[in-house]
C-alpha cells in the first residue's frame, strides 16, 4: 500500500509531519511527500501521486487563511480535489484547518494536530479496516473537536 500526503508552505503548522506519524503508527504503508506552495496547488499534486507515483490514497493537508479570498480559494481548492478524486476513482482526504477556527495560536496547533492525526486513523480505516468506518457509521464522528455523538437514541 503507498499513501501520498500532499502539503503547503503557507501552512502554519506541519500537519504532514502529525499525518506521517499516525500513519507510521497504525500500518506499514510506504509514503510519498509532495509539499506545494498552497491549497488551489494540492488537487494536482494529488493527481500526480496517484497517476504518477503509484499512491492508493492522498491525504490533501491545508490551512485556509481568515480572508474572505482565502475561504474563495479553500473552496476552488475543495472542487478541485473533489475533481481528481473522481477523475482518478481514488480517495483524496482533505485535511483542512481554518486559520479561523481556533482562537489562538496554541488552539490552532492543537486543532491542526488532532485533525490530521484523526484523519490520518481514518485513511487507515479506509485502506485496511473498512469495516471499522461502517461500524461508526450514524454515530456523528467529528475530526479535531470533541465527537457530535448519535441523535435518535
Ligand atoms: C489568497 C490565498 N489564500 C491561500 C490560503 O488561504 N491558503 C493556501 O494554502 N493558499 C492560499 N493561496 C495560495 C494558492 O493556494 C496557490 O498556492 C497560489 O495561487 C499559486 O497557485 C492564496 C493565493
Amino acid at each position: 500500500m503507498k499513501i501520498g500526503i500532499a502539503d503547503t508552505n503557507f501552512a502554519r503548522y506541519d500537519m504532514a509531519r502529525a499525518a506521517i506519524k499516525e500513519l507510521k503508527r497504525g500500518c506499514s504503508a510506504e509514503i510519498v511527500r509532495y509539499t506545494v506552495p498552497g491549497v488551489k496547488d494540492l488537487p494536482v499534486a494529488a493527481k500526480i501521486l496517484i497517476e504518477e507515483r503509484g499512491c492508493d490514497l492522498v491525504m490533501a493537508l491545508g490551512m485556509p487563511g481568515p480572508k474572505p479570498i482565502d475561504k474563495t480559494c479553500a473552496h476552488e481548492a475543495s472542487t478541485g480535489l473533489i475533481m481528481a478524486q473522481l477523475m482518478t476513482n481514488t480517495h483524496i482526504i482533505e485535511v483542512f484547518i481554518h486559520e479561523d477556527e481556533a482562537e489562538s495560536e496554541k488552539e490552532l496547533a492543537t486543532l491542526a494536530e488532532r485533525r490530521t492525526r484523526e484523519h490520518a486513523q481514518n485513511v487507515i480505516k479506509l485502506l485496511y479496516y473498512p469495516e471499522r468506518l461502517t461500524r461508526e457509521a450514524g454515530t456523528g464522528q467529528r475530526e479535531g473537536f470533541e465527537d457530535a455523538g448519535r441523535v435518535g437514541y
